[in-house]
């Protein structure tokens, strides 16, 4: 978690540390359903973004890998992340899916390789975990960790007696707070990613209301509130300029009391609006 006095200076080039020890940048591009994503990934490589999340799923790793090299950034000052695919599980198929996609980037190592989601069965998310080891001991990627895992599933890591996954990225935001997993991923030292952290658009009067009285707009409004409860929100939208507003993020602070009223608007399970499949078998 970022203390008060930490968070308040952050910006968007600050990172936490990874238990693998390489840094990760506070606010992740998100690429989900952008299948031409080069304009929007440019668009936050020039604003200061140095972090993207893909995944095999998006089918758009190429468009990442060409808008890397055309920002003219060097390559080691940029987080990259993809998910090995649920229908992929398996030990030799998710090795030759980290080798599939360091093609399809056009890299010689991806910054963060996660397990896209459990949905298959704990035989195969184990034999997908250990490949994944397999994978960063080939020096392939740099970081492992996984995703909609809640934590039955990150106790069968624990349990066989393997890493510790340095990253879980979970549907997380106001209306959907996913609390047994924070408090199960700050136990262990992960690092919680928040993905669908607009809502997708979805918030509520309440919200606006709230944003507004800090001159910022919603979205600004919930990104800033998942920075202050520590996690690593990955807001997507295909169009630059609200690539560019969304991390407009780090000359306000949400009030004590603020954080409280927002904290209170938990649903639950109920207030998911993906597939959070963090319940799997
Ligand atoms: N691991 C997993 O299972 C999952 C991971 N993710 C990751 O998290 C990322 C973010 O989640 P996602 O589900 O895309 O949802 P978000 O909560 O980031 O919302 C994205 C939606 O909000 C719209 N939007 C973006 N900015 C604004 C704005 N300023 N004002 C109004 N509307 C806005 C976008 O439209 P537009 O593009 O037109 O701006 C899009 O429709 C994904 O892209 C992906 O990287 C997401 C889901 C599951
Ligand atoms: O974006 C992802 O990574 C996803 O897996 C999802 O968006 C997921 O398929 C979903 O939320 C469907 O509504």
């Amino acid at each position: 978690m970022f203390s008060r006095t930490r968070y308040i200076k952050l910006s968007l080039t600050s990172t936490v540390k990874l238990s693998s020890g390489y840094e990760l940048p506070v606010v992740g591009l998100g690429v989900y359903q952008n299948n031409d994503c080069k304009p929007a990934c440019l668009a936050a490589l020039k604003h200061g973004y140095r972090h993207i999340d893909s995944a095999r799923m998006y089918r758009n790793e190429e468009q990442v890998g060409h808008a890397v090299r055309e920002s003219g950034i060097p390559r080691s000052e940029i987080f990259i992340t993809s998910k090995v695919n649920n229908p992929e599980h398996g030990y030799g198929t998710a090795l030759a899916a980290v080798d599939d996609s360091l093609k399809k980037f056009g890299f010689d190592y991806i910054d963060l390789m996660l397990i896209h989601s459990p949905l298959s069965d704990k035989a195969r998310r184990l034999e997908t975990w250990k490949a994944l080891i397999e994978a960063k001991k080939q020096g392939k990627v740099r970081t492992i960790g996984v995703s909609n895992y809640g934590p039955k599933h990150l106790e069968e890591i624990r349990e066989a007696g393997l890493e510790t996954p340095a990253v879980n990225q979970v549907e997380l935001h106001p209306f959907c707070q996913q609390k047994e997993i924070v408090e199960y991923c700050n136990k262990h030292g992960i690092i919680v990613e928040a993905y669908t952290p607009l809502i997708r658009g979805g918030w509520d009067d309440k919200i606006v209301a709230l944003a507004k009285k800090y001159n910022k707009d919603p979205a600004q409004f919930l990104v800033r509130w998942s920075l202050q409860r520590g996690f690593v929100p990955l807001p997507k939208s295909s169009r630059p300029d609200r690539v560019v507003s969304n991390a407009d993020v780090f000359d306000f602070e949400i009030s004590a009391e603020d954080m409280d009223v927002v904290n209170a608007m938990d649903r639950g399970k109920d207030g998911a609006v993906t597939w959070n499949p963090v319940d799997a078998p």
